[in-house]
């Protein structure tokens, strides 16, 4: 049995990618209308609109009803796992917890492996991440992915039990990289974002990706990461995809931003919280993060889009 916890596009897409694999899965979201929802319409509507539900999988409201030999996958966005595991630790006491949220914790400052593990000191935590859109996962399209786990044992059960014909699943025991360069693509996503959506050009993109992956290296080589995480699919695949499609909601918004248009506040843009999150730790860390700090001031408000081009464009000059 597999319990995805968070019923929103990513938790759903897993969910009816299993199912269809054959296993039995749960799918639970915190909000009762929604299960009832997802019951009644046999498909997630708001999230995942045209991907009918299989019948193995049982939309569920109560944590309790998670039975002790499930998988747990946890789906929801990065802002609301911590809560999600205070109120409900009764629940994770011991269990396998493998996180599929990209970001950091405004709070704490730290990722959601990191997170599992001060908030359930007992789990076992992992992640699963990488260039994936929910979309193409439900549509059954090939995607790979990177399951992450300290314990190589756990981590090679998890491999196997969350591999399907059409997502093929790669391990590694470096939880670290693998949280950061989730969560660190979706700030670079949005620079990219705003430089095409302010007509800056597709070598201004290039230029930021290569920059943003040398400031997400420097974050998590700093932290104890292997630099072949970062340039695996966690991290540079997950750029990639991020950077330079439309697909993405923190490359969208970022378009928008640069385009000086409003952005639907109700779309998750992971990015956002995590650019501040990250800049905090890079400061107490002592490093450089130059565009995760233009992208901050940018959503703060401090400079305009062309200033915040400024701002990197006028450092000084240094060794690639
Ligand atoms: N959508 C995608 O293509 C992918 C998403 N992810 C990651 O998955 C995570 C979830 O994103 P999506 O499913 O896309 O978000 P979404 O915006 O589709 O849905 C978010 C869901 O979280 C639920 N939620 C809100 N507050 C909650 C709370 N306090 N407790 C429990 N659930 C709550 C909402 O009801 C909603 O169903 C994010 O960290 C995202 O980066 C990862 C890979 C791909
Ligand atoms: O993480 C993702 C693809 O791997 C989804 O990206 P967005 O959250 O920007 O839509």
């Amino acid at each position: 049995m597999i319990s995805v916890l968070g019923a929103g596009a990513f938790g759903t897409a897993v969910a009816v990618s299993l199912a269809r694999n054959g296993g039995s899965v749960q799918l639970w979201a915190h909000d009762p209308a929604h299960v009832e929802a997802l019951r009644q319409a046999r498909e997630n509507v708001l999230r995942l609109p045209g991907v009918p539900l299989p019948d193995n999988v049982e939309p569920i409201e109560r944590l309790d009803d998670v039975p002790p030999e499930a998988v747990i996958l946890l789906a929801v966005p990065m802002q609301t796992l911590r809560h999600l595991l205070q109120d409900n630790a009764e629940h994770f006491l011991a269990r396998t917890l493998v996180a599929c949220c990209k970001g950091m914790d405004l709070k704490t400052h730290v990722g959601p492996v990191q997170t599992i593990s001060d908030c359930v000191p007992t789990a076992m935590p992992a992640i699963l991440t990488g260039p994936s859109f929910a979309a193409d996962i439900a549509h059954g399209l090939p995607t790979a992915l990177t399951l992450a786990c300290r314990d190589e044992r756990v981590g090679k059960a998890l491999q196997q039990s969350l591999t399907t014909p059409n997502l093929r699943i790669y391990r590694t025991t470096d939880t670290i990289g693998a949280e950061l360069g989730g969560a660190l693509k979706n700030v670079i996503a949005i620079a990219c974002g705003v430089v095409i959506g302010a007509r800056l050009g597709d070598s201004a993109r290039a230029a930021l990706m290569t920059r943003g992956y040398a400031e997400m290296q420097r974050m998590a080589l700093r932290l104890g990461a292997k630099p072949e995480t970062l340039a695996g699919l966690s991290g540079f695949g997950d750029l990639a995809l991020t950077c330079t499609s439309e697909g993405s909601r923190n490359f969208r918004f970022g378009l928008s931003l640069g385009q000086g248009e409003p952005f639907d506040t109700d779309v998750t843009v992971e990015g956002a919280a995590t650019a501040r999150a990250a800049l905090a730790r890079a400061r107490e860390l002592g490093i450089e993060m130059p565009i995760t700090g233009a992208v901050t001031a940018l959503l703060d408000g401090q400079v305009d889009v062309r200033q915040a081009m400024d701002m990197l464009l006028s450092r000084p000059l240094k060794d690639e």
